[in-house]
């Protein structure tokens, strides 16, 4: 590979980011989120470690909302009629978005939790464990507990439909 197209894989990419970022209003979002919160590790003193985690959990949402806006495009230019696989791959798509900006929620929650919360004002403090650690768990333990059952009855409301029309 020589150095010319190097540099047009490069051009390339970021023409794809800038489209992205041109036409999705979540992507926008996202980098208003990310500047914003890279302007606050700027001015309250965090660790390497915190940096890395803040930018990790960036570039994940940023990366998964462009694969999003890439399975958007496909689907779209395949086909124009609704079809369920096509809801189900924009669907799962766009799931991967959600669960890397909850991810990202979480760490700016865990880095930021100290720096801002008054030590008299805590009310979680009475838990066994450390409160920021207690809020994510049980956080954690609802959303898997939701989303289990909705997708049991989904399974369910499915092998209905398929009785119902074996019938
Ligand atoms: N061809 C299709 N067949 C069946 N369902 C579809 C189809 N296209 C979209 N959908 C459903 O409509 C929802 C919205 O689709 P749409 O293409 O508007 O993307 P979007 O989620 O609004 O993305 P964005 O807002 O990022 O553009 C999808 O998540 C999917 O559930």
């Amino acid at each position: 590979m020589n150095v010319r197209t190097l540099v047009s894989s490069f051009r390339y990419a970021l023409e794809g980011l800038a489209h992205a970022l041109a036409t999705q209003r979540n992507m926008r979002i996202h980098f208003i989120a990310a500047f914003a919160v890279i302007v606050l590790c700027v001015f309250v003193r965090v660790s390497i470690a915190e940096i890395m985690s803040v930018l990790f959990a960036i570039s994940l949402v940023i990366c998964l909302e462009l694969v999003n806006t890439a399975v958007e495009h496909v689907v779209d230019h395949l086909t124009k009629e609704r079809h369920p696989a096509a809801k189900i791959a924009k669907d799962v798509a766009a799931a991967a978005v959600f669960i890397a900006a909850a991810n990202a929620l979480v760490e700016a929650y865990l880095v930021f939790y100290d720096k801002f919360m008054p030590i008299h004002w805590r009310p979680l403090n009475t838990l066994l464990i450390p409160p920021y650690l207690g809020v994510i768990l049980v956080g954690l333990l609802c959303l898997i507990v939701g989303i289990s059952g909705y997708a049991l009855r989904l399974r369910h409301s499915k092998k209905e439909n398929v009785a119902r029309y074996e019938k």
